[in-house]
């Protein structure tokens, strides 16, 4: 009956959320970089594309990227970066990344729970809260984001959390590969990711994981949500509240 194949699909996706959740917690504690592929699945994944696309063509959402300046043929040439807008997922038009962001929340938190059980390193957090999603588009002609740490200075974030959304994505062709470069990783090897369509990646935001956008001549979606653990996110409100940060 209906009854019966709706739990079945509700198992199913318990066992599709205990294996990937699996997945991160061992990734993260062998890696600290966890890469996921097919997470919605096209038909929820294109969803997502269409409303950031219509968020994009939609005047003044997008706030311009900062200008970033790279060597032309000898002259400098100034290009914007990143164009990015912030959204809670309750926004109109929002419902089906609304939907992304509670099934990101979904995996980050019962993983957290896991690796507390299994003391993997995810477990030495408590994540209990995260940003809104920074939905950010690069617009191709060569924007790049220069090589960064996310969360240098302990402000409480330990979790980024990347979701692309690019249809048939040729780094060859189209550049725009996330370059990581994790600590500790022996020799210099280094994490090449390239931003295809439903492919939801993870690392830790702090100084563990360098990470540059290469040049993309083609525009880049991706939405970004960082998770905070509880102890380190009072600690920098506390250090903020009394005047002594930097
Ligand atoms: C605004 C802002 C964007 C990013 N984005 C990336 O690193 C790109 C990742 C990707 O799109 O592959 N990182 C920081 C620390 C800030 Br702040
Ligand atoms: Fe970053």
């Amino acid at each position: 009956s209906l009854q019966h194949s709706s739990w079945s699909n509700v198992f199913e996706q318990r066992k599709d959320l205990d294996e990937i959740c699996q997945n991160l917690v061992q990734d993260m504690d062998a890696y600290g970089v966890c890469v996921v592929d097919n997470f919605l699945g096209e038909e929820k994944g294109k969803a997502v594309l269409g409303e950031v696309l219509g968020m994009y063509n939609t005047k003044g959402v997008f706030k311009d990227g900062q200008l970033v300046s790279r060597k032309g043929s000898g002259d400098l040439k100034t290009i914007r970066g990143d164009r990015i807008t912030w959204i809670n997922g309750t926004e109109k038009y929002c419902n089906n990344i609304k939907q992304l962001i509670s099934q990101v929340d979904a995996v980050v938190v019962r993983a957290n729970k896991m690796a507390m059980a299994s003391s993997g390193k995810l477990g030495m957090y408590n994540i209990d809260s995260r940003t809104k999603a920074m939905v950010a588009c690069y617009p191709g002609l060569g924007s790049h984001y220069v090589k960064h740490v996310d969360n240098p200075n302990r402000d409480g974030r330990c979790i980024t959390a990347i979701y692309y959304l690019n249809l048939n994505w040729n780094v060859k062709k189209s550049g725009g590969l996330l370059r990581i470069f994790p600590e500790g990783w022996l020799g210099d090897k280094v994490a090449d990711i390239e931003p295809v369509f439903d492919r939801l990646l993870f690392f830790w935001s702090d100084r563990r994981n360098p990470h540059e956008v290469q040049p993309a001549f083609d525009t880049r979606y991706a939405i970004t949500l960082w998770y905070f653990d509880a102890i380190e996110r009072k600690e920098a409100r506390q250090r903020y509240e009394t005047g002594r940060h930097s």
